[in-house]
């Protein structure tokens, strides 16, 4: 299995690695690699910044036989859904993760301590929006232990447990 790095114009978290958890590039960047048709998907997420996934890796490794996972918003799993219907014989499914709770998505996002209030509400509120549209999803898995959810998603990707 490979998890798609995506490419965004949000600044890099405490801790966050360039090319590892994100490609972080700038405006001018981003709109270089659109225009080239570089982007498999791309969207505004939670009404700030762009996030998108580098088409040509996640087309190397398709063609390799590798199961691709890319973790994207609601927008973008709506925009890959058409583009799978264009491609012969590419299989997907589209995995609805989803927080145990309302009240323990909050709980977790106070607890990650990385927006203000504002920004805050500003996730919580795309995340009503998109838990309202769980059933455009072929399979819904429940973020409760990671360790289980993991499991969980591995198996529907048809790939070996995670060692850990
Ligand atoms: N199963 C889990 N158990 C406990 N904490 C979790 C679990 N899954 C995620 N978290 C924590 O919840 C917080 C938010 O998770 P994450 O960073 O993955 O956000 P996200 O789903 O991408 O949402 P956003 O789009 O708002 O960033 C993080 O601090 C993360 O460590
Ligand atoms: N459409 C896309 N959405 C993406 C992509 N990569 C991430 N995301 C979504 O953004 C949120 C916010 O991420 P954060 O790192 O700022 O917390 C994340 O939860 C995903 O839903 C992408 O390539 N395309």
């Amino acid at each position: 299995m490979w998890l798609s790095v995506s490419a965004t114009t949000r600044s890099p978290r405490p801790g966050e690695v360039d090319g590892l958890h994100y490609r972080f590039v700038s405006h001018e960047e981003f709109d270089r690699l659109v225009a080239a048709g570089e982007m498999l998907e791309w969207a505004v997420v939670h009404g700030q910044n762009r996030y998108g996934t580098p088409r040509g890796p996640v087309e190397d490794k398709i063609r390799a036989g590798v199961p691709v996972l890319l973790e994207i918003d609601l927008q973008g799993a709506r925009q890959v859904r058409e583009a799978v219907q264009t491609m012969d014989g590419l299989d997907a499914c589209f995995v609805f993760l989803a927080p145990p709770s309302f009240a323990e998505l909050e709980r977790r996002l106070v607890g990650r301590g990385t927006e203000s209030a504002e920004e805050r509400e500003r996730r919580l509120a795309t995340a009503r929006v998109e838990l309202a549209a769980e059933s455009e999803f072929d399979v819904t898995i429940v973020n409760d232990e990671v360790h289980r959810a993991t499991d969980e998603l591995m198996s529907v990707m048809g790939v070996p447990a995670l060692t850990r």
